[in-house]
């Protein structure tokens, strides 16, 4: 019978626990009794508790067949504190220390045994309560966990007259009242307290203070009576060390001891207010009210109505995994409370609750998680798009390696010439970008190889191009632009030749390349680095005789070649002037004809034999003169720069001809 009940329970526990919500744990705690009433049968074993009214001493008259039997997770009957703790608490303290909120409820009528089985007693270390214990606990596991950074803070609150007043509060201070605040569907305690404890040590102390500060009374049951609900809170958040992302939990333990109902009729007028008893039955009632309320699945809950059942909303159906202990008198006078506690536990037990992991995700995650859906959402988008296009089947994820190698085949065949660029596709950004990619890459690897050619081959090849270049530099023959005189509007019957650029330019390459080729003949022979070089040049140029002869004659057939550049330049700005002042003067002729073939026949004689027509006649001719001498001389200068070129090339060679032999003589020396 036992084995199937408790099989019975694991069972539904598992399924339970596989879809998120979780069975309310429902222990009864009797207080130990000299008298205990013949009514009561607990059987430990089963964890049941039976009642039977018939052997129910005083109270109203009841029938025979009155019998009740409730089922708990465990009925604790003399035994002990830490046995206690075992049975009702640790599991839940674990899946604290795990990320789960969880919370233990004391409830029972007053003096039925809730702060000792919550706080126990200061005075003997045996009879600790579930707080030291779960504070015990919650430390000496943080300690075991080196890998794990564990912060723990503390907070306690106490409801006295429908008010909530942080009993952490400065001892010289009065306690301070707490506002309760809704904020995206989580209750709030704007103004509680919370201590950082390093230690037990700390959170104990802060636990005792709060346990001196709790509002207590006498009444007829025992002179330290709590008169009001008290709720201690461990908040633990811990995280995995040395990662970025590492996982973070934070969850609570609210450990509540429950003030005691009475009835009317026990109250104490000398030592209690009613308003006190009042509150406490009260919120006692809208308790019940809002566990029959969640045991029935109403819709709406009236947790609001009391500052109680909104501290314990998340308790009876929110995050938390909740255990009652329902502590009972086993006095035949305290019969009917007992009853009631029983029955209010048997209402709890067939609650659930939906607790979650508390996993606190940092800012950067979420923005991450946000990009990563966007991301996801514009993919499908852009797929869409595709789809319309006619492009299905295009990938825009991260190429595979093996993409990778096909488009890296294609781009290569292009380099060698053996396929036209159609065949390398343009599908996506990532494809183009990888495109570019396997182009820098073949960039690079032909830099790195020239760079080893060149190493290689001839450092001083690079050292004799640089003297080339510091000879071609010296030339300071700059080259003449022959256009804007070749269309001529002068009435003369040829047309000056353009000057061949072209040729001057071929003769420019080819005077390059042969110094290009005498310097890397010679810098076979003399590997020298190019600075040594230089100054060896410029000591021959200046300091030794054949050196001065040949730059002074090499320097005259520069200059010479320079005038001849300058002389042809100022000829053509001449010969522009000239076609200029024909062009201008044929115009006034012009007009002059004209104005004679419209006038009256007189007056055209006088046009026809006026002094200024004839002037302008005569200006034109010495300008046309003036042109066709200007032109000839033009040619005869053309005529005459490629020979000094090659003259001043021919004497540039020489010189280093001279110099290279020079120098292998004073090397070999
Ligand atoms: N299991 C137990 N074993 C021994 N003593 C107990 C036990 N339970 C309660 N007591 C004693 O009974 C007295 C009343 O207990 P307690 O103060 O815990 O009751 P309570 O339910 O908290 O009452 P109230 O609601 O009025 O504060 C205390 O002196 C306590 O030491």
């Amino acid at each position: 019978m036992k084995t199937s009940i408790l099989q019975a329970i694991w069972k539904q526990d598992s399924e339970e626990n596989e879809m998120g919500y979780y069975r309310i744990g429902t222990h009864l705690r009797l207080r130990p009794s000299a008298r205990p009433a013949l009514a009561l049968h607990a059987d430990a074993e089963t964890s049941t508790l039976r009642v039977d009214l018939k052997h129910a001493e005083g109270g109203p008259p009841r029938s025979h067949d009155d019998q009740m039997v409730f089922h708990f997770d465990s009925i604790i009957q003399s035994t002990s504190q830490e046995a206690t703790f075992n049975e009702c608490a640790r599991d839940i303290v674990e899946d604290v220390l795990c990320g789960y909120n969880g919370t233990i409820l004391a409830y029972g009528q007053s003096g039925s045994g809730k702060t000792f089985a919550m706080s126990g007693d200061s005075k003997n270390a045996l009879h600790k309560g579930v707080i030291p214990r779960a504070i015990h606990r919650i430390f000496a596991d943080k300690f075991a966990r080196p890998e794990s950074e564990t912060s723990i803070h503390v907070s306690y609150l106490e409801v006295y007259n429908e008010v909530i007043y942080d009993l952490l509060t400065d001892k010289k201070e009065p306690l301070r009242a707490v506002s309760m605040m809704e904020e995206n569907g989580q209750i709030e305690m704007k103004g509680l307290q919370q201590f950082l404890c390093e230690t037990e040590e700390d959170a104990l102390k802060h636990f005792v203070h709060g346990e001196r500060r709790r509002c207590i009374g006498t009444n007829t049951f025992h002179k330290f009576s709590n008169r009001s609900h008290c709720m201690f809170t461990i908040y633990v958040e811990r995280h995995s060390k040395g990662r970025d992302h590492p996982d973070r939990t934070a969850a609570k333990l609210n450990l509540v001891d429950l003030a005691g109902c009475e009835r009317f009729k026990c109250i104490d007028a000398a030592r209690q207010s009613e308003k006190e008893v009042l509150n406490i039955n009260k919120s006692l009632t809208f308790l019940e009210q809002a566990v029959s309320e969640l045991r029935k699945g109403q819709a709406h809950v009236s947790f609001r109505q009391s500052r109680l059942t909104m501290l314990l909303r998340d308790a009876l159906g929110g995050n938390s995994k909740t255990v009652l202990i329902v502590c009972a008198l086993q006095e035949d006078e305290f019969l009917d409370e007992t009853i009631s506690a029983l029955r209010f536990a048997q209402r709890v037990k067939d609650l659930k609750t939906s607790a979650v992991l508390n996993k606190v995700v940092d800012s950067v995650q979420i923005e991450r998680q946000l990009y990563e859906r966007k991301i996801e959402e514009l993919k499908r988008e852009l797929a869409f798009y595709d789809a319309l296009n006619g492009r299905s089947g295009i990938s825009r994820d991260d190429l595979t390696e093996q993409r990778k190698v096909e488009l890296k085949s294609k781009v290569e065949a292009f380099l060698l010439q053996k396929e036209d660029v159609d065949a390398i596709p343009i599908e996506s950004l990532t494809q183009i970008k990888e495109t570019y990619h396997i182009f820098k890459e073949a960039q690079a690897m032909l830099h790195a190889k020239l760079e080893k050619l060149s190493k290689e081959n001839s450092i001083s090849k690079l050292e004799d191009n640089q003297t080339i270049s510091m000879m071609e530099a010296d030339d300071g023959v700059g080259e003449l632009e022959p256009q804007g005189f070749s269309v001529g509007v002068a009435p003369l019957d040829w047309r000056p030749a353009k000057i061949d650029s072209e040729n001057v330019t071929t003769e420019k390459t080819f005077a390059s390349a042969l110094l290009q080729q005498v310097a890397h003949e010679n810098q076979r022979s003399y590997g020298e680095d190019s600075m040594k070089r230089n100054l060896a040049f410029h000591e021959f140029k200046h300091s030794i005789s054949e050196g001065t002869q040949q730059c002074y004659i090499l320097n005259t057939k520069k200059s010479e070649l320079k005038e001849k550049k300058l002389m042809m330049q100022n000829l053509a700005v001449k010969l522009n002037d000239c076609k200029q002042e024909i062009h201008e003067l044929n115009v006034l002729l012009a007009g002059q004809a004209s104005d004679a073939t419209k006038a009256e026949p007189a007056e055209a004689e006088t046009i026809k034999f006026d002094d200024g027509r004839g002037q302008l006649q005569e200006r034109l001719e010495q300008a046309k003169a003036e042109y066709q001498k200007c032109f000839a001389e033009l040619l005869q200068l053309k005529d005459q720069i490629p020979p000094a070129r090659k003259e001043m090339l021919e004497c540039q060679e020489r010189l280093l001809d001279s110099f290279f032999k020079w120098y292998k003589r004073d090397r070999e020396k």
